[in-house]
């Protein structure tokens, strides 16, 4: 079992406060958060010039880290007042820390957030249990610069989902490890820049936990480099069944293919041969049976789907999975209710739309739903979006940040099915195939210097976007 990656890994906040209990061994709470407050201040000196400051304290760890922030900034000169939204319970370690501010404590807050420079939410961070009451709602709402100590109050650090209301932040300070919801939609559009801060915690403590979540970025795979010695083969083939009446699709999924690294592409056409033969003279194009192409022992990665009628998936899709291939399923593949056609399959590429057709409409959160559809077909589920989700069915999740929106375009997930196919084709595991697909994928997007790119101009960079993911990235704060 190769160890978890610890740099890229996202805690939730269940899981961060397991981390609390035990750092709190070697290192107080009160002292932690000293450090979060400390650390918290010295981002904002670094961004913003001294100003009238309302600090908003809830009634946990997160408005004890506030209480802090207020000291240490009044320290530094700036004129603070704080609002206690409710009180810290007796004795407690944010009770400690709100007694240390000895600067103004103001019970009108309304009459002080619009005139303030700056506001700082440490109302409610890991603690967040149910939804905003409309008056913290309402007030925060007034707030025009807001800093947010590790999570925007309001937003579920594990879903990203929106509790009744949460600010936007300019900056949100977290400290030890991001949380999913800080890259998950539509938290990720709250927490401005995110900044991840060292506070005394060992990642030694790490190996308490059951880490299933990372933020997807080179590192967390690792994509195999060209050799001296490379040969089509080692490179690796792959195979797309080509629609008989939609052919642009398996096209680009071919040419992703291509344009990405793998030594053979063949296309398997169901009708229009001649098209797809005049589309690439790199392409190879079946002329024997499907039975024939699948004793090919060389031919293990399929793509089924892009650009496919359900009929013709119906057709072939049974008998790939027979033949224990790796396929890849997209598009076409994807048919109400019909999840049970998909068990046998490597990875899945669906959209919500295409998610939610075959597996039903998402109740809770989108993470939840991806896990438990992995687990349902016992295949990896890439759920594609502005924040997509790679789940595998032993419960392991990347949320993807490395994308852009030149990437919403037609034909775009077509040629992520070709990259992935790639990487599958490299020997890669599935799941590392699948993440490191879709970093390529949005790597092309933003090495585009077109800013509106087709599809097809997406396939161009494809090289280059696979070369920079095999180059070891230094994650800014993490
Ligand atoms: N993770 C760490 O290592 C550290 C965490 N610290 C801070 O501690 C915070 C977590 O502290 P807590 O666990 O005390 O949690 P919070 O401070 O986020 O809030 C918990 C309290 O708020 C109440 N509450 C939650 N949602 C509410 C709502 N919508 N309306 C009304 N009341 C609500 C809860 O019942 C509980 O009393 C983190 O966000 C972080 O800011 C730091 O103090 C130091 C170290
Ligand atoms: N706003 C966005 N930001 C990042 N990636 C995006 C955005 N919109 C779409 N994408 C990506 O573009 C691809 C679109 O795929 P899909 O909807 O299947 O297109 P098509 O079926 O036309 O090929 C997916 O990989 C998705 O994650
Ligand atoms: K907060």
């Amino acid at each position: 079992m190769t160890k978890p990656n610890l740099e890229f890994a996202l805690l939730t906040p269940t899981q961060m406060s397991i981390v609390d209990r035990h750092a709190a061994r070697t290192i107080s709470i009160i002292e932690l958060m000293e450090n979060a407050g400390w650390a918290v201040t010295q981002e904002i000196l670094k961004r913003y010039r001294p100003c009238s400051v309302l600090v908003l304290c809830g009634p946990g760890n997160n408005g004890g880290d506030g209480y802090v922030v207020a000291r240490l900034l009044a320290q530094a000169g700036w004129a603070v007042y704080v609002s206690s939204i409710a009180n810290p319970k007796s004795g407690s370690d944010a009770d400690i820390a709100a007694k240390q501010w000895t600067g103004m404590v103001v019970d009108d807050p309304e009459s002080y957030i619009k005139k303030v420079g700056l506001v700082i939410d440490a109302v409610f961070g890991a603690g967040l249990n149910k939804d905003l009451d409309l008056h913290i709602a309402n007030l925060l709402r007034k707030a025009k610069h807001v800093v947010a100590i590790d999570m925007p109050s309001g937003v579920n650090g594990e879903t990203g989902q929106i509790m009744g209301y949460a600010p936007h932040a300019e900056l949100t300070v977290t400290f030890f490890k991001a949380k999913p919801g800080h890259y998950l939609l539509p938290g990720r559009e709250y927490r401005g820049e995110l900044v991840v801060k060292d506070i005394g915690i060992t990642f030694e403590i790490l190996s308490q936990i059951e880490l299933k979540c990372w933020l997807n970025e080179p590192g967390l795979w690792q994509i195999p480099t060209s050799e001296l010695t490379d040969y089509k083969y080692r490179r690796g083939t792959v195979s797309v069944i080509g629609g008989s009446q939609m052919i642009g699709a398996a096209r680009l999924s071919a040419h992703a293919a291509l344009n990405s690294g793998a030594g053979l592409v063949y296309i398997f056409a169901l009708g229009n041969r001649d098209c797809y033969s005049a589309s690439s003279p790199c392409f190879i194009v079946d002329h024997d049976s499907l039975e024939t192409a699948l004793k090919d022992l060389r031919r293990k990665i399929w793509v089924c789907g892009p650009g496919l009628l359900a009929n013709e998936v119906n057709e072939i899709l049974p008998q790939l999975i027979a033949a224990n291939v790796k396929i890849i399923a997209d598009a076409g593949a994807f048919q109400s209710d019909q999840y049970d056609m998909l068990k046998g399959v490597s990875i899945i590429t669906p959209h919500i739309g295409e998610f939610e057709r075959v597996f039903g409409k998402i109740k809770g959160d989108k993470i939840s739903a991806a896990r438990l559809a992995a687990k349902q077909i016992g295949s990896v589920v890439v759920l594609k979006g502005a924040d997509t989700i790679i789940a595998s069915p032993d419960g392991r999740v990347a949320i993807n940040q490395h994308a852009s929106s030149r990437l919403a375009t037609a034909g775009s997930g077509d040629t992520l099915t070709g990259i992935v196919a790639t990487l599958l084709a490299t020997g890669m595991p599935v799941w590392e195939s699948a993440c490191a697909g879709v970093w390529v994928h949005g790597e092309a997007g933003l090495l585009c210097d077109h800013s509106w790119p087709s599809a097809e101009i997406l396939t161009e960079n494809l090289g280059k976007a696979r070369d920079n993911a095999s180059i070891s990235k230094n994650i800014v704060n993490l």
